[in-house]
């Protein structure tokens, strides 16, 4: 899902190309109440092997409470992510400002998103029901495999 119909053609030639097109259904949409629909349907909950979220920095401690911690719906606990399953966090050093000191010079919109990443990163860090594993490649990747 992407709210950019174009980034996703982008890639496609690539998809096509590894003959994997026919596994994609693409949504054009914020990526929000697309998760919020998944959830609304029961095959979805804790199904998925591997989910990779590359979007808006300020927003992936909502989509990790949808991905894997309890939401209450309907007084149900639910979640997608599957046990075992793996989810895929891009860009958590953002620029490497995440260990910058407090008044380094920082471009504005990574300054603005700094705050957000480090706030999901504290958070996955001391997160029971995930074991993490931050990868230093390109601007950081943080894999998180759900334990329960
Ligand atoms: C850095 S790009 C990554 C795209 C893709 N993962 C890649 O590596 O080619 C971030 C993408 O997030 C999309 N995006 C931003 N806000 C979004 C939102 N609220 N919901 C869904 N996608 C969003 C943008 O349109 C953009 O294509």
């Amino acid at each position: 899902m992407d709210i950019n119909r174009e980034n996703y053609e982008l890639g496609l030639p690539v998809i096509q190309k590894a003959g994997v097109a026919h596994k994609i259904e693409f949504k054009e949409s914020p990526a929000m109440p697309v998760l919020d629909e998944l959830l609304q349907d029961e095959k979805n909950h804790g199904s998925y092997d591997f989910i990779f979220v590359d979007a808006d920095k300020d927003n992936y401690l909502n989509y990790h409470r949808r991905l894997i911690e309890l939401v209450k719906v309907d007084k149900r606990s639910i979640e997608l992510a599957k046990v075992g399953g793996l989810i895929g966090y891009d860009n958590t050093l953002w620029n490497g400002s995440v260990v910058a000191p407090a008044d380094a010079p920082l471009r504005k919109f990574v300054r603005y998103y700094r705050d957000f990443v480090m706030e999901l990163n504290k958070a996955l860090a001391v997160d029971p029901r995930i074991e993490i594993c931050m990868l230093p490649v390109g601007d950081g990747i943080t894999l998180c495999r759900r334990l329960k």
